[in-house]
Formats: C-alpha cells, structure tokens, sequence
C-alpha cells in the first residue's frame, strides 16, 4: 500500500488537493476530521480536555466551543502543546484505524491529508510527501476570507505551524497554489501521475493483495516441504 502524505499551511489549499484525489477515486484520511471526532462529547479525548481546560470552553450543550478553545490555544503556545499533548495519541490511534479500514477494502494508494505531518513526525510512514505551498500574503488573504477572521487572529493561525517554506524543503512534491484553481489543476494531473505509477515491491507487500500473496506463498513451501520430508 502506498500512503501519501499531503501537507501545508494552514488554508494552503490542502483540502481543495484532496477533493481533486477523491475525485480522481483516491481516498483521503482527513487529519482534522479524525480530530474533531476525538474532540466529541464523552469522548476520552474531550475528558482529559475538559479536565486540562475547565469547563469554560464548553457550550451549555457539553460540546467543545471550538472558536473559543481556538482563541485560546492559537495564542498561548504552551496551551497550544498541551492541548497537543492531549489530543495526540487519540488522533494518531483514529488515523490508524482509518488507514486500516482503507487496507483492509483493498485500496492500493491512499493519502494522508494531515495539516501537522512534520511537526507529530508522522512523515516517516508517507511515501511521497506533497506539501501544497502558497506565499504568505496569499496564504494570509484565503484565511481571512474563508474563516472571516481578524488579521491578528489569521497570522495567529499561520505562527502556529512550522513555517510553511520549511515544510517545502521536506517534500517531496510541491504544489505552488498561489495561482489560479485552473493551475492547480494542471499541476495535479501531474502529481497524479507521479503518485498513481505502480507499487514498488515494498508497497505490494504492504497492500491487502501482496499480503495474500505472501501468505498463499508461505502456506505452499509448508505443504511442499511437508510432503517432500
Ligand atoms: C483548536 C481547535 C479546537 C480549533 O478548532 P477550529 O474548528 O477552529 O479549527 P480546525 O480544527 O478546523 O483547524 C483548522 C486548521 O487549523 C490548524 N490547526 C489545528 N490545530 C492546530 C494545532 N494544534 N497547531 C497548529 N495548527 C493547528 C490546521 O491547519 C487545521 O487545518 C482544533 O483545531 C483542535 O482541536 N486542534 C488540536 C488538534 C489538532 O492538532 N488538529 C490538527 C490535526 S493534525
Ligand atoms: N488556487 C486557488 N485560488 C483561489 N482560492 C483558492 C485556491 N485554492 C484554495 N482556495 C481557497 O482558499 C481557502 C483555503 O483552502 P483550503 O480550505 O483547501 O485550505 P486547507 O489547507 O485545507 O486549510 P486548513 O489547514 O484550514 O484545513 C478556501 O477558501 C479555498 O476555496
């Protein structure tokens, strides 16, 4: 199985590459869906949260108030680590269990769209890295208009990750969406090709089909051997 890493800035334009993979039949394991899951009502996740946060950052209906917790972590990053810390290990367990259920279907290439891949050092386990990059102000316009955020907030928002021409010197494929969405497109047909070229034997062998292979090839050479000693 081939894992992708799909990474960026915030409001790079990671989601938009991601509904172009979907499009094209490639799944996509959304980072920040898993996290919003692990942030539910009840939840493990939303216990030791609540217990490091107090109850303030609660709506009346228990659930998380996620602007407010937003506000509050995306401008102290000691509170920003520790709600990290917290939420880590749930988020890295729930992505697990999605690339398992993708393994499991019999999917052969799959993509990883997790905002934070370098920085939880969950790179090591992707195989090409694609990071979507944007200039800064670029970067910093798309966020204040989708999220209708304040500036201050937005370069709040944009100082919380590693700094997104670093992350571009990790990768192993760049995505520059400064342009228009018909450019992007064009550069992704690319990368789709780049990403769908057949399996190296490493990946066959990870895949559900190469482990079938792997296992029909053992349970032969036992019956051959058994007959033959
Ligand atoms: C602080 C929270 C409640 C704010 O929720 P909100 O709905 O406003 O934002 P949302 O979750 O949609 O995230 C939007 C973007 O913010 C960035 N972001 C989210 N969490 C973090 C973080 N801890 N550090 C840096 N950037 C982050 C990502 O680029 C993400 O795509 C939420 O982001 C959260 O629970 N974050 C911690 C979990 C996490 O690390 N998520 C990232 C998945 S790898
Ligand atoms: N090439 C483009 N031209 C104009 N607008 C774009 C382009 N690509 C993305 N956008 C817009 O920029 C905003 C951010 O894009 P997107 O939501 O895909 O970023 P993201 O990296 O997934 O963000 P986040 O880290 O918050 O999940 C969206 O409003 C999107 O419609």
């Amino acid at each position: 199985m081939r894992i992708v890493g799909l990474s960026g800035g915030i409001a790079s334009g990671k989601s938009t590459v991601s509904n172009l993979f979907k499009a094209h039949g490639i799944p996509v394991v959304d980072a920040d869906l898993v996290a919003r899951d692990v942030l539910k009502k009840g939840t493990g996740g939303w216990k030791k949260v609540v217990a490091a946060f107090g109850e303030d950052i609660l709506q009346d209906s228990g659930e998380v108030d996620r602007p407010k917790l937003g506000h509050i972590v995306f401008s102290d990053p000691d509170k920003r680590q520790l709600l990290n810390r917290l939420l880590a290990p749930y988020i890295s367990f729930g992505i697990f269990l999605e690339i398992l259920k993708l393994w499991m279907k019999g999917y052969r290439v799959i993509v990883l769209d997790i905002p934070l891949l370098f920085e939880a050092k969950m790179d090591k386990w992707t195989k090409p890295i694609i990071v979507v990059w944007v200039d800064h102000e670029t970067q910093l316009q798309r966020l204040i208009a989708r999220d209708r955020t304040s500036p201050e907030e937005a370069k709040n928002r944009i100082q919380a990750q590693m700094p997104l021409d670093l992350k571009k010197t990790k990768a192993d494929i760049v995505i520059d969406n400064t342009g228009s969405p018909e450019e992007l497109k064009e550069q992704f047909q690319k990368v789709l090709g780049h990403v769908t070229k057949p399996l190296t034997w490493t990946e066959f062998v990870l895949s559900r089909q190469g482990a079938f292979v792997a296992f029909i090839s053992v349970f032969v050479v036992v019956l051959i051997l058994s007959k033959t000693l």
